[in-house]
C-alpha cells in the first residue's frame, strides 16, 4: 500500500478518489490563474494611454470574450472540485465510520474494560471528523497549490528569474516555520484532545448518574469535578489556539515579507534600467494573487500535521485483533463442558474462575448459584465468548468455543439479562432484534407471550411507539418482558437466564414464568438466580464460591450435604420472614 495511503488511512478507492480532487484542485487554480492573466492583460492594454500608446479595442473585445470563457471554465472546474474533493471525502468517511464500527463490533471485551464509552465515541466521531476535514478541506488544496505555484514560479522565472527568486523564496521559509514547530503545537493539541476525552467522560457519567447525583445530594461535588474538567478543556483549548496562533501568524508575516521583497527587488531592477513598469506591474500583481491561498493554508496546516494523532489512533484501533472463527460449523450437541477453566479479567488482576471443571447437559435446567461476586455471570459470558478464557477451555457439543466466530456462536443462544439494553427505536423494532427475519405476526406472539402487549397497547402508539434513548421511560418489568420476548422469538437451542425475574412484581412474575416456561421448553438452559426457591426443580445446580465449584447437584442432594449450598438456603429462608417493620 502507498506510504500516503497508508497515512490517510485510505481504501483504494479513496486513495484514487484523493489523487482526483488534487487533480480537480489544480485543475481550478489554473482555471482562476487564466482569468487573471486575461484581466492583466485588460489592464495593460487600458494603461497604454498613460505611456502615449492607444488602447487596441478589438484586442479588448477579444479579451473579454475570453474573460467569459475563462468564467466558465471557473464555475466548471469549481463544481468538478466540489464533487471530486468534499463529496467524495465524506463518503470515505462514511466508508471509515463503517469500518471502525464495525471492527469495534468484533473486538473483545477487554476492550471495552480498558476504555470508557466517551473515548471509543471519540474514535468514531471526532478523529473521523479531522480526517474527513483534512481530506475535502486541507490536502487537496495544498497539494494542488504547491503545484500551482511551482509551475508559476517557473514559468515567471523564464522572464525574469531575480524577480520570481523575490517572490518565492519566503515560500519555503514560511512552511519551514510551522513543519519545525509542529512538535511544541503538537503536544498542546495532544494534551487538549485528552482534556477534551476527559471532559467528554465526565459529562456522560454526569448525565447517566442524574438520578443517583439528586438522590445522594451531590450536586455539588459532581458538578465540580465536571466543572474542572471543563474548565481545563477551555484552558487548554485557548493555550493551543495561542500556541498554534503565534507559528502561523509568524508564517504568515515571513510570507508577506515577500511582498516588501518584491517590491524592493523591482524597485532596485527598475531604477537600474533592467526591468520595465509593466513588467514590474505584473510582478507585483502576481506576488499578492498567489499569497492569498498560501496564507489560507499555513493556517490550515498544522491541523494537517496534527491530524496524525487522529489516524495513529484509528490505526491502534484497527489493529487489534477482532475475536474470530469457524462461521459455519453446526453445532448439533449443546453439552456444555468446562475444562480445567481459569480466567481472569485483567492481566494484572486477581483471576475470576479458577480450575473450573463441570458439565452443564444439554436439554436441561441447570443453575448458577453462589454469593454475590463468586463468578456466576462471568461463567455465562465466558460461555457466550463475550470474553476467551485465560487457561483450560469451554466446548459446546465438543467443540472449543474459541474455534467459533463469537456472532456464529451467538446465534445459538438466548439472553435473559439483569440490564436490558433498549435501543432508540420503535417497541416493535425492539423485540425484533431477537429475530430480524421473523415476520410481523411472529413478533406480535413473541411479544403477547411475554405479557407485553398489555404495557404496549397503552402506549401512544402502541408497537409504533418510540422507546426513546435506552427505553428510559419503561418500569424495570417491562423492559424484563421485552428482553423475554426477544429471547422467544430468537428461538435459540441455549438460553442463558440472569434473574430474569428479578424486576418483577409477584403478579407479573407469575405470569411470566409461563412464558419463561416456554422459552426454555426443550432447550439448554442456564439459570444464574439468586432466589433458591425459583431453582428447586433445576436439573442441577453448580454452587460457585469465589470463582470455583464449591458444590454441585439436586436441590435435595445439596440440601443433603449441608454445604454452602444449604447455608445459602437457609439464610434465604429466614429472609422470607423480613419486612421493612
Ligand atoms: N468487567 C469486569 N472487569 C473486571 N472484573 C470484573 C468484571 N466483571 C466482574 N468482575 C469481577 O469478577 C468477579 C466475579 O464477578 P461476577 O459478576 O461474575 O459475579 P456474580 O457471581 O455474577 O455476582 P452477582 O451475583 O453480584 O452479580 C468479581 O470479583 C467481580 O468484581
Amino acid at each position: 500500500m502507498p506510504k500516503l495511503q497508508a497515512a490517510f488511512m485510505l481504501t483504494d478507492k479513496g486513495y484514487k478518489d484523493l489523487k482526483k480532487a488534487i487533480a480537480a484542485c489544480t485543475l481550478s487554480n489554473f482555471s482562476m490563474m487564466l482569468s487573471f492573466i486575461v484581466m492583466i492583460q485588460m489592464i495593460i492594454e487600458l494603461i497604454k494611454p498613460l505611456s502615449g500608446g492607444e488602447v487596441a479595442w478589438t484586442k479588448m473585445w477579444m479579451l473579454l470574450g475570453a474573460g467569459i470563457l475563462a468564467a466558465l471554465l471557473i464555475f466548471l472546474s469549481l463544481r468538478n472540485d466540489y464533487k471530486k474533493t468534499y463529496i467524495v471525502s465524506y463518503l470515505e468517511s462514511e466508508n471509515t465510520r463503517v469500518t471502525l464500527a464495525e471492527q469495534i463490533r468484533k473486538l473483545p471485551m477487554s476492550f471495552f474494560n480498558d476504555k470508557d464509552i466517551s473515548e471509543v465515541t471519540t474514535h468514531l466521531m471526532d478523529d473521523v471528523a479531522t480526517s474527513e476535514h483534512v481530506l475535502s478541506h486541507v490536502v487537496p488544496q495544498i497539494a494542488a497549490n504547491a503545484i500551482s505555484v511551482t509551475v508559476i514560479c517557473v514559468m515567471m522565472a523564464f522572464y525574469d528569474w531575480r524577480m520570481a527568486l523575490a517572490i518565492f523564496i519566503t515560500v519555503p521559509l514560511a512552511f519551514a516555520i510551522i513543519f519545525i514547530s509542529r512538535r511544541f503545537y503538537g503536544k498542546l493539541h495532544k494534551k487538549h484532545l485528552e482534556a477534551k476525552m476527559a471532559a467528554a467522560g465526565q459529562v456522560q457519567e454526569y448525565i447517566e448518574g442524574i438520578k443517583v447525583i439528586r438522590a445522594c445530594n451531590l450536586d455539588g461535588e459532581k458538578f465540580s469535578a465536571l466543572e474542572k474538567a471543563l474548565r481545563t478543556m477551555k484552558k487548554l483549548a485557548i493555550a493551543m489556539e495561542f500556541g498554534t496562533g503565534v507559528f502561523v501568524t509568524g508564517a504568515q508575516v515571513v510570507l508577506q515579507a515577500g511582498i516588501g521583497l518584491t517590491v524592493l527587488v523591482g524597485t532596485t531592477l527598475l531604477t537600474g534600467g533592467q526591468i520595465e513598469f509593466v513588467p514590474m506591474l505584473l510582478y507585483m500583481l502576481v506576488v499578492v494573487r498567489i499569497y492569498g491561498p498560501i496564507v489560507t493554508e499555513l493556517a490550515l496546516l498544522p491541523e494537517f500535521l496534527y491530524h496524525r494523532i487522529a489516524v495513529k489512533r484509528m490505526q491502534k484501533l484497527m489493529s487489534i485483533q477482532p475475536m474470530e472463527g469457524n462461521k459455519e460449523l453446526e453445532l448439533k450437541d449443546f453439552t456444555i463442558n468446562f475444562e480445567k477453566v481459569d480466567f481472569q479479567y485483567n492481566r494484572e488482576g486477581e483471576g475470576a474462575i479458577h480450575n473450573m471443571t463441570t458439565t452443564i447437559p444439554a436439554g436441561g435446567i441447570t443453575a448458577l448459584v453462589g454469593p454475590s461476586g463468586s463468578g456466576k455471570s462471568t461463567v455465562s459470558k465466558l460461555i457466550a465468548r463475550f470474553w476467551d478464557v485465560s487457561g483450560g477451555r469451554i466446548t459446546v457439543g465438543g467443540v472449543d468455543v474459541r474455534t467459533l466466530d463469537p456472532e456464529h456462536l451467538m446465534s445459538y443462544m438466548s439472553f435473559v439479562f439483569q440490564d436490558v439494553v433498549l435501543f432508540n427505536d420503535t417497541v416493535y423494532n425492539n423485540i425484533r432484534i431477537g429475530n430480524m427475519k421473523a415476520s410481523r405476526e411472529e413478533v406480535l406472539a413473541a411479544a403477547q407471550a411475554a405479557r407485553c402487549d398489555e404495557f404496549i397497547s397503552r402506549m401512544p402508539e402502541g408497537y409504533d411507539t418510540l422507546l426513546g434513548e435506552n427505553g428510559s421511560t419503561l418500569s424495570g418489568g417491562e423492559r424484563q418482558r421485552l428482553s423475554i420476548a426477544r429471547a422467544l422469538l430468537k428461538d435459540a437451542p441455549i438460553v442463558m437466564l440472569d434473574e430474569a425475574t428479578a424486576s418483577l412484581d409477584p403478579e407479573s412474575e407469575a405470569a411470566i414464568q409461563q412464558a419463561i416456561s416456554r422459552l426454555i421448553r426443550g432447550k439448554t438452559v442456564i439459570v444464574i438466580a439468586h432466589r433458591l426457591r425459583t431453582i428447586r426443580n433445576a436439573d442441577k445446580i453448580i454452587v460457585l464460591d469465589q470463582g470455583r465449584v464449591a458444590e454441585e447437584g439436586t436441590h435435595e442432594s445439596l440440601l443433603e450435604k449441608n454445604g454452602l449450598y444449604k447455608k445459602l438456603f437457609n439464610i434465604q429462608q429466614e429472609s422470607l420472614g423480613w419486612s421493612v417493620r
